[in-house]
């Protein structure tokens, strides 16, 4: 319900807003355009930084591009104003795009390494600036510029198209959160590799937050140029705007679209009440202080703190407790048992070859997984078959060799394309959206990977049925953490049916668990492949290998050492060797 109400809340109060010009108060105008333009920039770098987890301090730059493509193109090529702000937020994205489609592209530049990479391109930026014509070292004078009379003062006109670009802000931000494409950024944030192996473009993902995120930036450096009349890049450029942005971020919340706004105002509060007069830098101590007893009390800033106490939802299709039962699902795309039905080739894996420097972890793999079978893939440990999941998976690129599904050779490919093409996987030691609900760990590989639902809802709908099949529905609003290894182990199969694979990985999914859970997992494993799903089985509980397997592969040291029916491979003595270290001779 509060969902349904946020837009129209914003929308209500920027309409109470826009009444503020009829009652002349310059002061509430120029004090309100302040906390507007706060809220505008902290929500804008939320969409990336808070949402995706890429901590930028690169907000500055993108801010001051928009502040210098206005005061360029109104203050010495006397464009009307107006027309300046779309080019000021299409700079600012297209500088923030280049900077992502480079950072992004390298695995490693994330966290710490993202942030100084974009403080260093705030320096860069100013340096361009500051010592070419844009400004040149003197700043750009706007006293000439005419303000558009959209309110009775040139003040009220700032004030409302401050207004605008803030209800604008904060409904892109809230529209973000609760969409589709949100809730890829969110399993971003958690686990960036996850995400992909459940089918979210992690780079375009990215890309595009960036982008959104640059042009609201820039947009509202536009309306500040005409604000201060005169900017110089030590001004615009200083680490106030990204430093205060992060702060008033996390004080908010960063996993709210009203958190950042929230921070911005309270501290846009404290400023005022405790920075004037004489006893500003007093003042700006008792600000210091009360942020870090905020932040160390409420880590997860205001609205965290508060969603934690509201946090019980009514879910879409819901079971009450007591009522979960396994629920029988319409296969997945794959084609059932069949009865007897001829078993071709599903995946063909042609001379797959994987090295880690130098340590040939597959080495001239060929194997073909037949559709409707469970193929359990064995060897001892170190042998390559993680590695081969990795490899067909798309977390890893091979370093030669095919792997063909469905006509496709989907080698190399992104692990996103590979499970949208129908294969999904487990990982030996579960890797949940730590803090996204159990419920939504499963809509996003059901969103992406699956049937490509377009809505968090129907997302969640469908989710909710492979949590009733994993018998997890009384779990879905928990986060991962109140999990144990068993249920998490489930999670991991919910995400993966979710996604309705044709092919489905599981590595070691019973590793770790009591004989009685691995009871459990070998019947729903059953079920699994009952549905219709082809299952490649890496395991070392022989006992669970033999009951449930059609075919074995064994692997050792990266090759193939045998294939076939389990009980014939599990004697040979080649196999018996590797396995035991004795000698077969
Ligand atoms: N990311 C990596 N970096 C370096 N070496 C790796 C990496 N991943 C795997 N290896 C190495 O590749 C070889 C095969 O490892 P892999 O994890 O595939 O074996 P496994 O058969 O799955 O073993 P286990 O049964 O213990 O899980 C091992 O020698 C391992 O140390």
């Amino acid at each position: 319900m509060m969902r349904r109400i946020a837009p129209a809340a914003i929308v209500g109060a920027g309409a109470l807003l826009a009444l503020l010009p009829f009652f002349k108060l310059p002061f509430y105008e120029s004090f309100l355009y302040l906390a507007l333009f706060w809220i505008v920039l902290a929500t804008s770098w939320n969409i990336l930084s808070g949402y995706a987890g890429y901590f930028s301090f690169g907000h500055g730059a993108f801010f001051g591009a928009g502040v210098y493509t206005t005061a360029t193109l109104a203050g010495k090529f006397n464009w009307p104003f107006l027309w300046t702000l779309p080019v000021a937020a299409l700079v600012a994205a297209a500088i923030g795009t280049g900077v992502g489609a480079v950072a992004f592209r390298v695995r490693g530049v994330r966290g710490e390494l993202f942030a100084l990479l974009t403080l260093a391109v705030t320096f860069v930026v100013a340096t361009i600036i500051g010592n070419t014509p844009i400004d040149g070292g003197p700043g750009v004078y706007l006293n000439a510029v005419p303000v558009p009379k959209i309110g009775p003062t040139p003040t009220s006109s700032l004030f409302l198209l401050m207004l605008a670009a803030a209800v604008v802000t904060l409904l892109v931000s809230w529209a973000i959160r609760h969409s589709r494409f949100g809730a890829g950024l969110f399993a971003i944030h958690d686990d960036e590799e996850a995400a992909e192996v459940m089918g979210v473009p992690s780079y375009r993902w990215k890309l595009a937050a960036l982008a959104v995120s640059c042009a609201l930036a820039g947009w509202v450096g536009g309306i500040h140029a005409l604000f201060i009349s005169y900017v110089t890049t030590a001004e615009t450029f200083n680490l106030t705007v990204p430093l205060t942005v992060v702060l008033m971020s996390i004080l908010g919340g960063t996993r709210h679209w009203a958190g950042p706004a929230i921070g911005a105002v309270a501290i846009t509060c404290l400023l005022f009440a405790f920075t004037g007069g004489e006893y500003a830098v007093l003042g700006k101590g008792v600000i210091g202080l009360i942020l870090v007893v905020g932040i160390l009390f409420m880590p997860e800033g205001v609205m965290g703190k508060l969603r934690r106490k509201v946090r019980s939802a009514p879910l879409p299709a819901s079971p009450r407790r007591g009522e979960e039962r396994p629920t029988e699902l319409p296969p997945p795309t794959g084609e059932g048992r069949g009865g007897g039905a001829p078993r071709l080739p599903l995946l063909q894996v042609k001379n797959l070859s994987k090295s880690f420097r130098g340590l040939k972890a597959l080495s001239g793999v060929s194997l073909d997984v037949r559709r409707g079978e469970i193929l359990g893939l064995l060897g001892p440990n170190g042998s390559g078959k993680s590695t081969f999941i990795n490899v067909v998976s798309g977390h890893y690129l091979p370093d030669g060799g095919e792997v063909w599904l469905g006509g496709c050779n989907i080698a190399g490919q992104p692990a996103h394309r590979i499970a949208r093409a129908g294969i999904a996987r487990t990982y030996q030691i579960p890797r949940p959206f730590t803090q996204m609900s159990v419920l939504d760990n499963v809509a996003i590989a059901a969103m992406y990977a699956g049937q490509g639902l377009r809505t968090m809802e129907e997302g969640r709908r469908e989710a909710m049925q492979w949590l009733e099949f994993t018998q997890l529905a009384g779990k879905a609003q928990v986060l991962p953490a109140g999990l144990n290894l068993h249920q998490r182990k489930f999670l991991e199969l919910a995400r993966a049916l979710a996604a309705r694979p044709q092919l489905v990985l599981l590595d070691e999914v019973l590793c770790g668990l009591t004989p009685t859970e691995i009871q459990s997992a070998v019947a729903l494993i059953r079920r699994i492949r009952d549905q219709g799903t082809t299952i490649v089985f890496v395991e070392h509980v022989m006992d669970a290998v033999m009951a449930l397997t059609d075919r074995i592969v064994v692997f050792d040291q990266g090759a193939m050492l045998a294939e076939g029916a389990p009980r014939e491979v599990m004697q040979s003595p080649a196999v018996m060797s590797a396995y035991l270290g004795v000698s077969h001779a």
